[in-house]
């Protein structure tokens, strides 16, 4: 027996350890004493004496997650002399070295002509930003539930995160983005593409959109269309600093995708000095904590737009939906509300273009996030059929799982590239062109990538089995995905109705020649 602890043992040495007094094992050429864990292991002491005083790298590797053995790594007591451990530990920042894991701009032998030196700086300090502190603090609150916390958020802030994620504008003068990585001037939608793609591998989708999702959809028709310039900067510099919390609120019970169905109504009070607002708001992200309401509503002679700021007659309540209530998805009622005149964004009646000026970038801005999803889910499906064997073959050696990772690349990999050559029509257009060219392709990129999602989600539980849906250990990335992917094809506009609205815009080019 093996009185002292050394950092070194012989094999021989652990095979003594095999008992419940002393209850050793080898993983990975690593020695863990596993003797006062046992009773405690979620597995059962059981079957860690199966495998007492013995090399269980393969066993471990069959039930956990790697980062089970970071976690628990205190129980590590020494390594086998002579070994070295070969299970790599990917630190905070790096790129994964599984096949298919990264974009392909990312892979060391491939090229790409949208990507600069800038670009791959930014992926590298936003995937520390992610590994070190918002995949930790989404692990906790998308559990939990519970709003994201006031320090990530102004750590986003101190980083630049905030305002980058409106994508390139003159709302970044001023501010240092990522300790001074990317400039404002050179700040493109390639950069907001690098930046939404790594904050979507928090493997929490609630808090994806809990992480100021509000924010990046309720703001910019505050920045672009209010009327009143000192409003308008005390409400951006609050919003980005996490100081208070923004939403838009359009959709109702009775209007989803159909935005012209809305029922609240904002009517002139008799002095003229505010309107008053009467009505309900659903699904609305970050509602639930929310100080401003980016809010579409129906006036005498039209739709209009108005900043409602929290206070008497404001209401709000979390709806219980199928991810986390770290999203804060609230049901809104106004009732009486006082809403000074000039919080009317851009000119009364006429609110449509408001609501619908930041609709191609919203949908983007999804696509660029579900497609990231996607290949988290890849990766994971990667990883688990190298791991796992059944009928005494790893579940990589089967031809019927290769086919499934095949169709399930080669629909990340699609997206991807047409995401990517999308953002470069975006970087070379006006925004008015972006307007009437991009509305059409966007909304199908949309439509195709969240499609791919449920074919990628489909398989993935196919692979992962039971484990696909429990939502702790191995799966718990495939059952989370599993339960959310949804999100992306309603939100933002259902695959129905973008899809309707792509070849409708089409159609409206459609040459006047019969063919
Ligand atoms: C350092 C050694 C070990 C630690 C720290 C550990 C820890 C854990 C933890 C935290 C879980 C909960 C699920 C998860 O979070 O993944 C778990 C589950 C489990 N463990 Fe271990 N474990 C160890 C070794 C082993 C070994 C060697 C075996 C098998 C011989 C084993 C078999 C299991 C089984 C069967 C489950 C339940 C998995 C499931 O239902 O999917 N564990 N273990």
């Amino acid at each position: 027996m093996v009185t002292a602890t050394p950092t070194t043992f012989t094999r021989d040495e652990v095979a003594s350890n095999n008992t419940v007094d002393s209850l050793f094992i080898i993983i990975d050429s690593k020695v863990y004493d596993l003797t006062s864990f046992a009773d405690a292991h979620p597995g059962g002491a059981h079957v860690l004496l199966q495998v007492a005083g013995k090399d269980a790298t393969a066993e471990f590797f069959q039930m956990h997650r790697h980062e089970v053995l970071l976690k628990y790594e205190k129980l590590c007591v020494g390594t086998i002399a002579g070994e070295t451990p070969q299970v790599l530990t990917i630190g905070p920042g790096d790129l994964s070295p599984v096949p298919y894991s990264e974009p392909q701009w990312l892979v060391p032998e491939f090229s790409s002509p949208y990507y600069k030196e800038s670009h791959r700086k930014l992926r590298k300090a936003a995937r520390i930003f992610v590994d070190e502190h918002l995949r930790p603090e989404a692990l906790r609150i998308e559990e939990s539930g519970e709003r994201p916390s006031k320090e990530i958020i102004k750590l986003m802030w101190e980083n630049g995160m905030n305002p980058m994620r409106l994508g390139p504008g003159k709302h970044l003068k001023g501010h240092t983005l990522m300790g001074g990585i990317v400039t404002p001037e050179e700040f493109d939608y390639f950069h907001e593409l690098v930046l939404t793609q790594e904050l979507s591998k928090t493997h929490g989708r609630a808090c994806n959109d809990g992480f100021l999702g509000g924010m990046v959809i309720g703001l910019p028709p505050v920045l672009n269309f209010c009327n009143d310039p000192a409003l308008r900067e005390r409400v951006a510099r609050e919003c980005f600093s996490g100081e208070k919390a923004i939403c838009l609120a359009i959709s109702e019970a009775f209007a989803g995708s159909d935005v012209a169905g809305i029922r609240t109504t904002a009517v002139k009070s008799d002095c003229g000095k505010f309107y008053i607002v009467n009505g309900t708001k659903k699904w609305i992200t970050n509602g639930v904590w929310a100080d401003y309401f980016t809010t579409a509503v129906k006036t005498e002679k039209g739709y209009s737009v108005l900043l409602i700021e929290r206070g008497e007659g404001v209401e709000t309540e979390q709806i219980k939906t199928s991810y986390s209530s770290a999203a804060g998805t609230a049901f809104i009622t106004f009732d009486n509300v006082r809403v000074p005149v000039n919080h009317l964004l851009g000119k009364e009646h006429q609110g449509f273009p408001v609501i619908m000026s930041n609709f191609n970038h919203e949908r983007w801005v999804m696509c660029c996030a579900v497609i990231r999803s996607c290949r988290v889910v890849v990766e994971e499906c990667l990883k688990w059929t190298n791991q796992r064997t059944v009928f005494n073959k790893r579940l990589i050696d089967q031809a019927v799982i290769r086919n499934k990772l095949a169709k399930m690349i080669a629909l990340v990999e699609s997206s991807q590239s047409w995401l990517e050559s999308l953002t470069f029509q975006m970087c070379n257009m006006s925004y008015a062109q972006q307007s009437i060219s991009l509305a059409g392709p966007i909304a199908l990129l949309k439509t195709f990538a969240t499609r791919a999602a449920h074919e990628i989600a489909d398989e993935s539980v196919q692979i992962f089995g039971g484990r696909g849906i429990t939502k702790s250990g191995m799966g718990r990335v495939i059952e989370s995905f599993n339960r959310t992917y949804k999100f992306d094809a309603i939100l933002g506009g259902s695959e129905e109705i973008l899809g309707d609205l792509a070849v409708r815009q089409a159609m409206r080019k459609f040459p006047k020649a019969m063919l």
